[in-house]
């Protein structure tokens, strides 16, 4: 049974300045520029074994596609840039789909020119170009993804079309690739790092990696997000550049393949356990304290199979530093405010849980956002779940993944535990027969489950890599069997702005602001109407009037920002969006957008 989710919080803090794209390299594009032009420098940089695998280069401009045939005619290899062997030299890489353990191909060996390297070193660029060789490249010709990676179907794949597209912030920045006029892939490593430029593409095999050994490349498609590709249970992905608040090491467990399931070990402390939880209990706020849990996404209202309580913690220290560390672990740069939902705290006392529900939020009639995320919609996409409590097995409480297998070989079936359940006096008298708890406690025992233990945490999706609902991420939080508090925490990441931020996709048949509108019929429609109707508006607070000393910016009651004096936040909204400036929790001032491309509000 799929349960509509509770609201997400108000939007939590400030949108901060972006932060720079993750480089795991040092990089420097002057650097760069110098250190592939000189053959002699490069001599330097890489292991000796690199230059067995040295070809002359050939620019392709201009290519006929036999989508259905994996054989290429390529004609007009006009500019024909043969360089010095030694000043390109790319390790031979293994082409995934994002989030797909097995390589699509064979090994594939790049050449890219001296014009691409000198010219297409910006990170948009790189995508632009790297697409652009991996689709002229020979060598990616069989593969296992039960197709071949042929120009059309590896274009198709890195451009899923308008209609699958989800927007980006960086949508407009993309550099359509080269001869084919389509989007390009962006390309991770394994752990989910970015790769920015060709130089750090050259960096990549580790200097003790045996020679020649070929680097794993994950193709993310445009406006899609990285996920990871585990092969087994027990692998394990070692986030070296994701820092720790401790500076100890942060890796994944894979815990299930289906769903897809981690232990993310590491990725927080006791300290920051204690104070989620003591912020929770010293939350006052009406719409943030600790409360009976809601379901659905249109307002508040108690659900008899969600019987825990929950608190919103979005803007305190710990709540962003989790939030960004959360975002660094999923490979997702820089952080945007408007992908995260608010971190939710958890409590559950004896008998309480959620029932099996998935965290992708079904779509509402009544709201104007387009969920559907196997399209442009937004919707979660990657949950964290935080534990701050310790639970053994006996005492429930565990999150458990339905369709996911036990780790532990002796698990009995659902029948068994059921049985189990109703031999044990103690469980009879705490739940009815027949109920759906204990069904659930059945479900617990038998199927993947996670005892909570302080400091521990699980990353699960809700998505395929391609956008599309994951119906095996169902889950909940089991009954607890003990007198004892169970505390948790979990945070949401979505695949693209989430409901209540102005930038958020809406229904292909509403505008902005609800009103349903003429279906356009262009090449990129959603681009262009977003384009057409987006108004860039700044809000300031000068500092001239102490009423408004203490002045939070709202997004009509999301909470947006501070906005002291000094300070001041530029957003992209829509004719007619509502916002406001409280102090005190009053709303002081309010602000409608007009219909003029820029604005200003000032204080
Ligand atoms: O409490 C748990 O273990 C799971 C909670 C959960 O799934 C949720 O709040 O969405
Ligand atoms: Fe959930």
């Amino acid at each position: 049974m799929t349960k509509k989710r509770a609201p997400p919080p108000p939007p939590p803090p400030p949108p901060q300045s972006s932060t720079p794209l993750i480089s795991p390299f040092s990089s420097s594009s002057t650097l760069s520029i110098a250190v592939f032009l000189c053959g002699i420098c490069f001599a330097l940089l890489i292991p000796p074994s690199f230059f067995s695998k040295i070809l002359s280069l050939t620019f392709i401009s201009n290519t006929n596609i036999n989508t259905n045939d994996s054989t290429r005619t390529v004609s007009n290899v006009a500019s024909s840039l043969t360089l010095n062997s030694a000043s390109l030299i790319l390790p031979q890489i293994l082409l995934h789909r994002n989030g797909e353990p097995e390589p699509c191909g064979s090994l594939v060996t790049l050449t890219p020119t001296s014009r691409i390297i000198s010219q297409k070193n910006t990170l948009y660029e790189f995508d632009s170009s790297l697409t652009s060789l991996l689709l002229n490249s020979e060598s990616s010709v069989k593969n296992n993804c039960n197709a071949i990676i042929d120009l059309g179907h590896y274009t198709n794949f890195c451009d899923m079309g308008p209609l699958k597209t989800p927007l980006q912030h960086d949508h407009e920045k993309l550099v359509r690739v080269e001869g084919y006029g389509t989007l390009p892939c962006s390309y991770f490593t394994r752990e989910g790092v970015r790769v920015e430029n060709f130089e750090g593409l050259m960096k990549l095999p580790p200097i003790s990696s045996p020679p020649n050994s070929p680097v794993h490349l994950y193709a993310v498609p445009a406006g899609r997000l990285f996920m990871f590709a585990p092969s087994f249970v027990g692998e394990e992905f070692h986030l070296t550049h994701v820092k720790h608040p401790e500076g100890k090491k942060i890796y994944l467990e894979t815990l299930s393949l289906s769903p897809k399931v981690f232990d993310i070990h590491g990725f927080f402390v006791e300290s920051e356990a204690d104070d989620i939880v003591d912020r929770a209990l010293n939350q006052k706020s009406e719409s943030h304290k600790l409360k009976r849990s809601s379901t659905g996404a249109n307002g508040y209202s108690v659900s008899s199979t969600r019987t825990s309580e929950n608190a919103f913690d979005t803007h305190s220290k710990s709540a962003k530093d989790l939030k960004q560390r959360c975002f660094d672990v999923l490979g997702i740069r820089p952080y945007r405010e408007n992908l995260a939902d608010g971190l939710q705290v958890l409590r559950y006392n004896i008998t309480t849980a959620y029932i099996p529900h998935l965290d992708w939020i079904d779509p509402s009639p009544s709201l104007d956002h387009d969920f559907l995320t196997g399209g442009t919609g937004s919707n979660r996409y990657a949950t964290i779940l935080l534990y701050m409590t310790d639970f053994e097995k006996v005492e429930g409480g565990e999150t458990v993944f339905v369709e996911g297998k036990s780790l532990d070989p002796e698990a009995p079936s659902q029948g068994e535990a059921l049985e189990d359940l109703r031999a044990d006096k103690r469980l009879t008298e705490l739940f009815k027969r027949d109920s759906w708890q204990e069904k659930m406690v059945s479900q617990c025992k038998s199927a993947l489950s996670v005892s909570p233990k302080r400091a521990k945490s699980v990353l699960f999706y809700s998505q395929h890599p391609d956008g599309r609902k994951d119906d095996a991420s169902m889950h909940g939080g089991c009954p607890v069997l003990v007198k004892k508090q169970k505390w948790a925490a979990n945070l949401w990441v979505w695949n693209a702005p989430r409901l209540g931020y102005p930038e958020a996709p809406v229904k292909a048949d509403r505008n902005a602001n609800g009103k349903k509108k003429q279906k356009k019929v262009a090449a990129d429609p959603r681009a262009a109407d977003q384009q057409d109707q987006q108004v860039h508006v700044t809000f300031k607070n000068r500092g001239n009037d102490a009423t408004f000393k203490n002045g939070v910016l709202f997004y009509e009651e999301s909470f947006w920002g501070n906005l002291h004096p000094g300070q001041q936040h530029s957003v992209n909204s829509f004719e007619g969006h509502i916002w406001n400036v409280k102090v005190n929790d009053k709303v002081v001032k309010t602000w409608i957008v007009g219909k003029d491309k820029v604005q200003v509000f000032v204080l």
